[in-house]
């Protein structure tokens, strides 16, 4: 099978090579788009990675030049139009559970980052300042984490935070039998977003969860929260968001997703003007911490996307695997 690998980087093409067998990768450093489609000619099946776009009218000329199969090497699977591509016949298959605990302790981090502002610390210590002034922390221990999905993501999160002594606070319309038995309550959306000191994302994006957190919720939760979101960016209205800074109903926001993230994130762009000023104002804010989609990034995580990246495609190779096609 040949395959065409797109927005591949050094550390996919070291990862996946090391998975590959008999299997035929082609590393293709731009993104697929309708400019870029015509890359993937002559080729069985395309993998692809978040910000990859297949719309109906990719997806129709990847059919048209002969691809069979998309591979995602990651779980989330919004960017796909799913009608479009089963209407086609084209397989879709993607890597559910690679590594929970790689963005559950992303997430940890961004918390414990932002509460005890390390990010801050680091910079004076290196500049010979030693004061606390502006470092001032919570303890973890007793808060209120609302946690908005407890899937795999949701559930090593939650695992962690149990940890620390938090009151873990949910929803999902799948409740876990195994958040619950750690003390877990499920509860609707308003109700926690009153009562959490900690509010994180982890529900995948689909059009009913497009900015669910929105102006009306964001005014419902408690002042100077803490939200964190390492899940999908339009998850969250950005713009609500940036006013709830500026009236400091937010307190901390932690971002590993954003958006309009599609035209910043995975590039070296320090020697270029960005030209996105809504993030730019989210950047000014002393309480926001933002890293570039890289939950992901662990050396287990990588191992893993690999590995079964490449078995979906050698099971696609065999006419077996379309396991979102079949679900949408
Ligand atoms: N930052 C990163 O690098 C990174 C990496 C992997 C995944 N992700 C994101 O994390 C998301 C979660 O991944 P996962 O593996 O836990 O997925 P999962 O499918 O195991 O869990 C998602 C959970 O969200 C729940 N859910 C759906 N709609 C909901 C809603 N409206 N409100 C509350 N809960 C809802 C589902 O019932 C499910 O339990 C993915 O969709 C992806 O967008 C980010």
């Amino acid at each position: 099978m040949q395959v065409a690998v797109f927005s591949a980087k050094a550390y996919d093409e070291q990862y996946l090579n090391q998975a590959r067998g008999d299997i035929s990768l082609t590393f293709i450093e731009s993104r697929l788009n309708k400019q870029t489609v015509s890359l993937a000619q002559g080729f069985d099946a395309v993998c692809v990675f978040v910000n990859d776009q297949l719309d109906k009218a990719v997806l129709s000329a990847l059919h048209a030049q002969g691809v069979r199969h998309i591979a995602l090497r990651c779980a989330g699977f919004n960017n796909v139009d799913l009608d479009s591509a089963k209407a086609l016949g084209i397989g879709v298959s993607r890597v559910p559970a690679y590594s929970p605990e790689a963005v559950a302790e992303h997430t940890l981090a961004l918390v414990l980052t932002l509460n005890r502002k390390l990010h801050k610390a680091y910079n004076r210590i290196k500049e010979g300042n030693f004061s606390l002034d502006g470092l001032l922390g919570f303890n973890l221990h007793g808060k209120t984490i609302g946690l908005i999905g407890t899937g795999r993501i949701g559930i090593a999160t939650a695992r962690l935070f149990h940890g620390f002594g938090c009151q873990l606070l949910c929803h999902d319309p799948y409740p876990s039998a195994e958040v619950i038995q750690l003390g877990g309550q499920y509860t609707s959306m308003d109700e926690l977003c009153e009562r959490a000191d900690i509010i994180s994302l982890h529900c995948p994006l689909t059009p009913d969860t497009r900015h669910l957190i929105d102006a009306k919720r964001l005014a419902k939760m408690k002042n100077g929260v803490m939200l964190i979101n390492t899940s999908r960016g339009a998850l969250v209205d950005t713009q609500a968001v940036i006013q709830a800074l500026k009236s400091q109903k937010i307190g901390f926001l932690g971002l590993d997703v954003y958006e309009m993230e599609g035209d910043l994130f995975f590039e070296d762009l320090s020697n270029q003007i960005i030209q996105d000023d809504v993030f730019q104002r989210l950047c000014t804010f002393p309480n926001v911490l933002i890293t570039g989609h890289q939950g992901f990034f662990t050396q287990e995580a990588l191992c893993q996307i690999a590995a079964v990246t490449l078995n979906n495609l050698r099971l696609a190779g065999q006419g077996k695997s379309d396991e979102l096609t079949r679900l949408a």
